[in-house]
């Protein structure tokens, strides 16, 4: 229903379970929604598809893949009003040197009007990730959605070895 932001977290969180756990980045999950009629347009978590993908990239290369068209032409196929929710927020350097996903929404243009994230990413990779200011500085919204930080974290570093463990 409109305005539940938790539902699709929630949403994203349980997607974001089902990603294969690996040491060296976090298991998160993506939902794209129709923010005008609460539709879900996409969903993708880390590693859904084949390479070293985040679950936003994957969110928008299915969805680009179902129209035939290169992620980077989504805006051509969007509905005017688009949210991404997020377990965490999109990530702004890849240790891999892949393209950041920030990069990705901002290239996709202005149909994403909102992205909700439920965790800020964590100092372990990338410190302080300077995503939210870049998706803010062009026009986007970014909004933490708060209450699911614990269980997002121990999926999203599921994959991690932990002290106690080593
Ligand atoms: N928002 C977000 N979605 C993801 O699906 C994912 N895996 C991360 N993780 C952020 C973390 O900073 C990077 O995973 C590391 O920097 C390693 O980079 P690679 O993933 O190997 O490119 N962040
Ligand atoms: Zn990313």
């Amino acid at each position: 229903k409109p305005g539940d932001h938790a539902a699709y977290i929630k949403l994203a969180l349980f997607l974001a379970m089902k990603s294969p756990p690996k040491p060296t980045n976090y298991r998160v999950g993506a939902v794209l929604v129709n923010a005008t009629t609460n539709e879900i347009l996409s969903t993708g978590y880390t590693l859904e598809l084949p390479g070293n993908t985040h679950a936003e990239q994957c969110c928008f290369e299915k969805l680009a893949a179902t129209h035939a068209i290169d992620a980077k032409k989504l805006s051509e196929v969007l509905p005017d009003e688009v949210a991404l929710y997020t377990t965490m927020e999109p990530c702004s350097v890849r240790l891999s040197g892949n393209l950041p996903c920030v990069d990705r929404i901002l290239g996709i243009g202005k149909k994403i009007k909102t992205v909700y994230v439920g965790v800020q990413e964590p100092e372990k990779f990338v410190s302080n990730n300077s995503g939210r200011g870049r998706v803010e500085r062009a026009g986007i919204e970014f909004v933490h959605v708060a209450g699911l930080e614990k269980e997002i974290l121990e999926v999203a570093t599921a994959g991690h070895v932990t002290e106690k463990d080593s």
